[in-house]
């Protein structure tokens, strides 16, 4: 069956899960605010601004009229970057979408909450929602290399549907029930990146780099005990997939932003090396307060947040977390 689909925000990500949908043959309309920008992607067949050397194909109409992109779709995809998801999905409202799914990676920048809220606070009638979350970097499912997700989503049907629009030899869904765990991995994942980035670009080493990943994992998983998400998600591809992917390969711009940070760049010239979206950034913030909320010691993401709000440099940061109290492994 062929899918219209809004899919909203043409940055890296929403251009290459576009580029999937209309490869499949969906009918895909992907928006963009920047009208030139719009206007370049359809005269190039390409998104240079954001995912160069990946043509688009014919199924794909760039467009940057709002209401002409959510009329008559079957499910709206928004994958704009975190800060932007209230607004958009503000937007998107008044059009009482009845199925909406999300790509974005993040917290709710106003209450530090989970993505899902700010639909179910902001559209009424509550429409069937899905978060897809993963190891995935856009460059490669551009690329047409393989890559594999999970999808958690409030009904079984939805779940069917997103599969079957997005299962190619390629790219491969995996449901899952628990949006909580799919979505705290896809938040977290990104401070830690940006901890192991810092640590690389500071010379500390290979053994430091796993000691940050591991105890990284500790940290997500109490977490998420104390949130209720099932531990088996957070070892999966939204958890700890995506860890591993962002946080060992310099494709990740967290990873790279910490790097710029651990060679000594304050935090403006580090966000300016990467130039485009570093959710880690501020999902430390809104990390912090939800970590504080639930009493959750979180040792390493805290030493992000104080390192990103300009609190620590990253030799303070080392000493800290090296000179904890020794504790129990587990
Ligand atoms: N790039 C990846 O590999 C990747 C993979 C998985 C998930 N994600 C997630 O997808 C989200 C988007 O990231 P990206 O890589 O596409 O970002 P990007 O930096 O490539 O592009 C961001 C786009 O969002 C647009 N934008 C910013 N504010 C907006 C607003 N208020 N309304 C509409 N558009 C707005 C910008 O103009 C830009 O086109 C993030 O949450 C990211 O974590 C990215
Ligand atoms: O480039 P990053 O660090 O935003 O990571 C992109 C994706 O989230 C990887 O799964």
């Amino acid at each position: 069956m062929v899918d219209r689909i809004a899919v909203l925000g043409a940055g890296a990500w929403g251009s290459a899960l576009a580029k999937v949908l209309g490869d499949n043959q969906h009918e895909v309309r992907l928006w963009a605010r920047d009208a030139d920008h719009v206007q370049a992607m359809v005269i190039d067949r390409e998104n240079r601004r954001h995912l160069p050397g990946c043509p688009l194909p014919d199924t794909i109409e760039p467009t940057a009229d709002f209401a002409a992109a959510i009329t008559g779709s079957d499910w709206i995809l928004v994958a704009t970057p975190s800060v932007a998801f209230r607004a958009t999905i503000r937007r998107l409202a008044p059009f009482r979408p009845q199925r909406v799914a999300w790509a974005t990676k993040g917290l709710d920048a106003d209450s530090g909450g989970f993505l899902h809220g700010i639909v179910e606070q902001e559209i009424t009638p509550e429409p069937q929602i899905a978060v897809l979350s993963g190891p995935t970097f856009a460059a490669e499912v551009g690329q047409g290399l393989p890559a594999a997700m999970t999808v958690a989503a409030s009904s079984d049907d939805f779940a069917a549907q997103m599969v079957d629009a997005f299962h190619c030899e390629r790219f491969r869904l995996y449901t899952n029930p628990d949006m909580v765990g799919v979505e705290l991995g896809g938040a977290v994942k990104n401070v830690l990146a940006v901890a192991t980035g810092v640590s690389d670009g500071m010379g500390l080493g290979a053994n430091a780099r796993a000691a940050l990943v591991t105890r990284g994992m500790a940290e997500i998983t109490r977490l998420g005990a104390a949130l209720g998400a099932d531990p088996r998600t957070l070892i999966g591809l939204a958890g700890l997939g995506d860890l591993l992917l962002t946080c060992t390969d310099d494709q990740s711009r967290n990873r790279r932003f910490g790097l710029a940070l651990g060679r000594g760049a304050a935090i403006d010239e580090a966000l300016e090396v990467v130039g485009s979206t570093v959710e880690g950034a501020r999902t430390a913030a809104e990390l912090y307060s939800l970590a504080a909320r639930y009493a959750i010691e979180m040792p390493i993401c805290s030493c992000v947040y104080r390192l990103v709000s300009g609190a620590i440099d990253p030799a303070r940061a080392v000493t800290e977390l090296m000179e904890r109290t020794p504790k129990a492994e587990v």
